[in-house]
This record gives C-alpha cells, structure tokens and sequence, in this order.
C-alpha cells in the first residue's frame, strides 16, 4: 500500500507521528510536507497529494491541519475524491464503509494525537461496503 500525505503547519507535529506509524506498518509513504511550524497555505500540500490519489498513484492520501475544513474543501475540488473531515473512529469507519472515502482530512487542532493515531488505522483497516453505497458515490460528481 502507497499513502500520499501534506499539511500546513498546524498539521506537522501529527503528520510526522503519523508517518512512524505508516512505517511501522510497512506502508509506503509520499510526503509532500510541510515539515516545518513556519506558516503556510494549506492548498500548496493537498492538491499533491489529491493528485496522487486521483490518478492512482497512490492508494489512498492523509490530510491535516487546524480545523481539517480547508484542506477538505481543497481536496474535494477534485473531481475523483472523497475526502472525509473526521473527528472520531466511528465517523471515519462511516466514511469507509459507506462513502469508500479515499482521503482522511485530520482536524489537528481538536483531536489528540493517540486519537489521530487510531482513526489512521481505522481508515487503513476498513473496507468499502459496496451495494446500495455504490449507486450513491456514483451520483456525488457534478456532471
Ligand atoms: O484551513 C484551516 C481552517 O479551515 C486550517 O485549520 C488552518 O490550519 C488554519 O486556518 C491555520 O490558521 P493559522 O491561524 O494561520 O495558524
């Protein structure tokens, strides 16, 4: 399995824990920063990694920062994604489960890190249920 992961700075301190967790599971990691504190614009590290995932280059991307909102809304400008704002395991296992999300946006600022942690795996380890959930996926894309 192949991860695409960014941030801003608001997002630095999780998203590096997070990539020793995606080691550690012998997970393939594309990081595409920031890696420092210094201020930055979330829109500059999602749309690489909402590329990634669109064109199949990797399997599924990670995304956080404060609120998790703006680099949601920046994901989603992409035709192909689904990415989810989560704040608990259960939310991300429903946006497995049932919208076959295919990126995680993490609200760095109101989730603890060991929570982060848990809804990564979480994300990582639940299938997509398919059935009456896949007729409406299909109907999400404007046409
Ligand atoms: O985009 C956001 C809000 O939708 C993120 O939470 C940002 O991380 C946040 O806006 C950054 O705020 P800062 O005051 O510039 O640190």
């Amino acid at each position: 399995m192949k991860i695409a992961i960014g941030n801003d700075h608001a997002g630095t301190e999780y998203k590096l824990a997070i990539i020793g967790l995606l080691k550690s599971m012998k997970i393939e990691v594309q990081n595409y920063g920031t890696d420092g504190t210094d201020s930055v614009d979330y829109p500059d590290f999602v749309h690489p990694v909402s590329s990634d995932v669109e064109s199949g280059e990797v399997d599924f991307g990670i995304i956080i920062c404060g609120s998790g909102n703006g680099a949601s809304m920046t994901a989603n400008k992409h035709q192909k994604i689904r990415c989810a704002l989560c704040w608990n395991k259960e939310i991300v296992v429903l946006a497995r489960e049932h919208n076959d999300a295919n990126i995680l946006s993490l609200p760095a600022r109101y989730i603890s890190l060991p929570q982060a942690l848990d809804m990564v795996k979480a994300f990582l380890e639940t299938q997509f249920e398919g059935g009456r959930h896949e007729r409406r996926i299909e109907k999400i894309p404007c046409l």
